[in-house]
């Protein structure tokens, strides 16, 4: 899928005006090989717990991408080098962390997509805790399961509908 996230902002003026497409606030970090990625949204909601998010990546991703709204922690990582591997294998197009990841340069050599705000070396409990498939919050915007996110190193799109 080729795509820019400036071009598709221009030509879906209307969109951002009326919030179905919204843009994640900048800051948010590359780690994967690939820069870009796009693809349906699915979502997790959890705080410093992956027990959810590696039981989600073992599933078949279908081109999907991986919200993890983790509460913006900076206390933990909720995704490392075995998760990667995991999304790579199982063919999600890329995993989006509100919080941290670790194993950076293992991370680097994953071909998905992946963005979270920073590095952080702990790993995150493994309890189970969160909730799959609800509408979550972060960095400024509203994803719903389904939203497609478009993601390349200009920004992070969200949108009610695929974009052209
Ligand atoms: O298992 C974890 O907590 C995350 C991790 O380090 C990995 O995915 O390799």
């Amino acid at each position: 899928m080729t795509f820019n996230t400036c071009d598709l902002c221009d030509a879906n003026e209307a969109r951002l005006a009326d919030g179905s497409l919204r843009v994640m606030a900048p800051g948010l970090r590359s780690f994967g090989k690939l820069a870009a990625f796009a693809g349906p949204a699915a979502t997790l909601k959890v705080f410093e717990d992956n027990a959810l998010v590696r039981a989600t990546l073992e599933t078949p991703g279908n081109g999907r991408v991986l919200v993890v709204e983790g509460g913006g922690s900076l206390r933990c990582a909720l995704v490392g080098g075995n998760l990667g591997k995991l999304a790579e294998q199982n063919g999600w197009a890329g995993v989006i962390v509100n919080g941290c990841v670790r194993d950076s340069q293992e991370l680097a050599a994953c071909a998905v997509g992946i963005r979270a705000w920073a590095t952080c070396p702990v790993r995150s409990n493994k309890r189970g805790v969160g909730e799959s498939g609800v509408q979550v919050q972060m960095a400024g915007v509203v994803v719903r399961p389904g939203d497609w996110i478009y993601a390349d190193d200009d920004g992070v799109l969200v949108a009610a509908q695929a974009l052209h």
